[in-house]
């Protein structure tokens, strides 16, 4: 099963993640309702390459990184293992890798604390070049932080021999729990349902105290994701909720009620991999414009939100929120009789208004290692474009783009890799 560990010498590898999406019982899941997740084919991509010099070359172009960590900075493993908490890790590295307060910062520690208690002697020794790129929008609830996590965690769970493609229920499971320990790097105390739905893909239900359920990945939807680019704050919209609940308190459990009810009924669907597809579609479509309504009438929505809601709706696209709202995104379903001129309006006319739309789908496939694309290897096809050893000089879009052709698959499938 592993081979990476064993070998003196590796060749170049990609692993990747997908960001999420809440689909449906934001909020109300607070309360204890059932909501359900769905993995958002924007993938972040790590792209592993050997060195020769003891040294870690740590390229994040999205948040500005560019670092060199010599081996003698990682701390030991014994060291992680007694912190307290993995954020922690920060106590144990040198002033000079602190970054400032911001992605660059947390990343970093990320990083630190996960080749701390997962690199072998033997790659802190020969060092390696890690570079990754995001189709993700860094911080718009998309759950970049999980797939960058991930995609870093299986990187060094494959360095060392633990992983080989990430395809097997125990990899994830291993992947998983490594990337959850990114995540409370990144953020205290994450929920953990970012990084177990990239992780696994699909879909997956989810109630607060107990363990996600995955939903399997039967169902493949398309969806136009659209990023307001208002920023929010999901701490006050939860505190908002929690008032108003406090002076309605049953109108407000009614909602929560209906909320989760939808829930419900939308993961007995994608469990039955025999739900055809137009049934789903025709639900999915109701199902999105009532959690909509029922997100509105607890005062969560935004007139941005409402303003991509009314473009989708007049193209045939039901649109709602996704996360906190307040801002933030809002997801619409791309149903299969939407034409590709329908989604370019949509697209034209949101952007007019600063908003950042993104087609793609929903249920995709999570973690991958991939050191093949296409039957070549990812050392072929980087020298193919002439970029050896270096993905930064790219754009994000021309990256996807070219691994896309590459693999000659639309870019709809892009997941695959
Ligand atoms: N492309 C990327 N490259 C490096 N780090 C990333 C990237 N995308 C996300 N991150 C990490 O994840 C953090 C963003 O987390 P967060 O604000 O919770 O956003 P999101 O809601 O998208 O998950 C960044 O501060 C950084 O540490
Ligand atoms: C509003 C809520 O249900 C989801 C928040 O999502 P996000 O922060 O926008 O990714 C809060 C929560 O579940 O903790």
């Amino acid at each position: 099963m592993v081979v990476a560990a064993s070998k003196k010498t590796w060749t170049p590898f990609i692993s990747s993640a997908p960001g999420k999406a809440i689909l449906f019982g934001e909020h109300a899941v607070v309360y204890g309702k059932p909501a359900v997740a769905a993995s958002v084919d924007m993938r972040a991509y790590a792209l592993v390459t050997p060195r020769h010099d003891g040294l870690m070359h740590l390229v994040f172009p999205d948040i500005s990184v560019d670092t060199v960590i010599r081996s003698s900075d990682i701390p030991s493993k014994e060291q992680t293992e007694v912190l307290l908490h993995p954020g922690d890790v920060a106590e144990l590295l040198p002033p000079s890798l602190l970054k400032p307060e911001g992605a660059g910062r947390t990343a970093v520690m990320t990083f630190m604390f996960l080749c701390s208690a997962l690199l072998t002697q033997q790659h802190r020794e020969q060092g390696f070049s890690i570079c990754v790129r995001s189709l993700l929008p860094v911080g718009a609830g998309l759950g970049s932080s999980a797939a960058f996590n991930i995609a870093l965690a299986s990187a060094l769970l494959r360095l060392n021999g633990l992983v080989d493609r990430a395809d097997s229920t125990e990899e994830r499971e291993l992947v998983n729990k490594w990337a959850f320990k990114g995540e409370q790097v990144a953020h205290g105390t994450p929920s953990g349902i970012d990084n177990s739905v990239a992780t696994f893909g699909g879909f997956l239900q989810y109630t607060k105290g107990t363990a996600p359920v995955q939903l399997g990945s039967a169902h493949y939807l398309r969806v136009l994701i659209c990023d307001t680019r208002v920023p929010k704050s999901t701490k006050a919209l939860v505190a908002g909720v929690r008032v108003l609940r406090d002076a309605h308190p049953d109108a407000i459990d009614s909602v929560m009620d209906a909320i989760g009810s939808i829930s419900l009924t939308a993961a007995r669907m994608f469990r039955n991999a025999r739900t055809p597809a137009d049934a789903l579609q025709n639900h999915l479509a109701d199902a999105v414009r009532l959690n909509h309504a029922l997100l509105v009438a607890l005062g969560v929505s935004h007139p941005s939100l409402e303003r991509v809601r009314d473009v989708a709706a007049a193209h045939s696209m039901p649109a709602k929120l996704t996360g906190a709202g307040g801002g933030g995104c809002a997801l619409a379903l791309i149903p299969p009789s939407a034409t590709d001129g329908d989604i370019e309006s949509v697209i034209r006319e949101l952007s007019v208004e600063g908003i950042r739309c993104y087609p793609t789908v929903i249920g995709g496939c999570g973690v991958k290692i991939t050191d093949a694309i296409a039957g070549k290897s990812v050392v072929a096809w980087l020298e193919r474009k002439n970029m050896t050893g270096n993905l930064c000089s790219i754009s994000n879009n021309d990256f996807a783009l070219a691994i896309a052709r590459f693999a000659s698959m639309p870019s709809a499938d892009f997941g695959a890799i």
